[in-house]
């Protein structure tokens, strides 16, 4: 018996960092996803096909011969193993190879460290034998995400999750109902740091000039909320103008990098309504109102075109 989970990935429409820090955000998950298959096995092994370290299989036993690299990129998968060795008793009599699946390269923004946590989360679940909540689910991913990062808001758990288009304010997911079928261009480029070391960068402004960060994240606040009645009114005129303002508090914020400026600055003049950095920062996603010059754009500056459109499922299991 082999469990496999399917988890969407995500795009940040707007309020990517803030939220950590208590402000709204809007996200959406998209029709990229992220696979975990879970099957018995004579000792704990973890398989990605995706990672830098290629084609990688660890023995979680001899755990310490390893580097600290891979050490640290199967982390968010050992913490679901110890997560339900510590909460539920499960002393690892039943070992398993956990194989993880994605055509999207690990930390591009799209929430693939999110994808890893709730679908070995579902999957190793249901493997144990446990028939966890979705509610249950989205709570215990967070936990996990927040354990390995240090700093993580519920927001990427929660939209793999539940799925859609999603408000998250005050630590509580809202379904965002929009009156008109929408859709995006978005891609990433080739990303330098991942999201935790950017987290720990914002953290450093945050404790440097706490003043000059407050006055940051509560105007990320008012761009959100805003965006949120242009999206429910489907008035993609402002969501555009808004998602330029977004991108420049993040350049603000210090989570940009050049080539993003340089493509949200170029998607501007070339006409398109709205782009900006998606996610983490520090390279990766970015997203656009739906616009073909944007999509020519990524392509020509050396960025990969992902589909953008939006699923409304969350993470779906099922045995094979
Ligand atoms: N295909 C995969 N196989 C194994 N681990 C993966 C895979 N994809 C992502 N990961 C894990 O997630 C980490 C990337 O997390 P990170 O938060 O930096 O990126 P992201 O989630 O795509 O971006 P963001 O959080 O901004 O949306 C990797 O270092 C690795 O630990
Ligand atoms: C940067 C961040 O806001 C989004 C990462 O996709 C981090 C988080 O919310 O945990
Ligand atoms: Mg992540």
């Amino acid at each position: 018996m082999i469990v496999e989970a399917n988890v969407p990935l995500k795009l940040t429409l707007f309020g990517e960092h803030a939220v950590v820090y208590g402000k709204p955000a809007i996200a959406y998950t998209i029709s990229e996803n992220l696979k975990v298959r879970v099957r018995e096995s004579e000792k704990f092994y973890v398989a990605s096909d995706n990672l830098q370290l290629k084609g990688i299989r660890v023995d979680l036993h001899e755990f310490k011969i390893e580097n600290e690299n891979v050490k640290k990129v199967i982390s968010y998968v050992t913490e679901v193993i110890n997560y339900f060795s510590e909460k539920y008793g499960f002393n690892n009599e039943r070992k398993a190879l956990i194989e993880i699946e994605s055509n999207v390269d690990p930390s591009v923004g799209l929430g693939t460290s999110a994808a890893v946590v709730v679908g070995t989360v579902i999957a190793y679940s249901k493997f144990l034998g446990l028939d966890l909540q979705k509610q249950d689910i989205a709570k215990i991913s967070h936990e996990i995400e927040l354990r390995v990062q240090g700093i993580a808001s519920i927001m990427d758990t929660h939209t793999e999750t539940y799925g859609g288009f999603l408000l998250i304010r005050e630590n509580k997911v809202e379904n965002l109902n929009i009156p008109v079928p929408l859709t995006f261009s978005a891609g990433y480029f080739r990303r330098i740091m991942t999201t935790a070391e950017m987290l720990r960068n914002v953290k450093n402004l945050k404790d440097r000039d706490p003043s000059l960060f407050n006055s940051l994240i509560d105007s990320i606040e008012r761009v959100t909320l805003e965006a949120k009645e242009a999206l429910i009114s489907g008035d993609i005129d402002r969501l555009g103008e808004l998602m330029y303002v977004n991108h420049g508090l993040l350049f603000s914020l210090g989570v940009t990098v050049p080539i993003l400026d340089q493509f949200v600055s170029m998607s501007r003049a070339s006409g398109v309504k709205g782009c900006k950095v998606s996610g983490g920062g520090g390279g990766g996603a970015v997203i656009c109102t739906k616009d073909q010059r944007a999509e020519l754009l990524m392509n020509a500056l050396g960025g990969r075109i992902v589909n953008a459109n939006p699923t409304f499922q969350g993470v779906t299991v099922k045995l094979i």
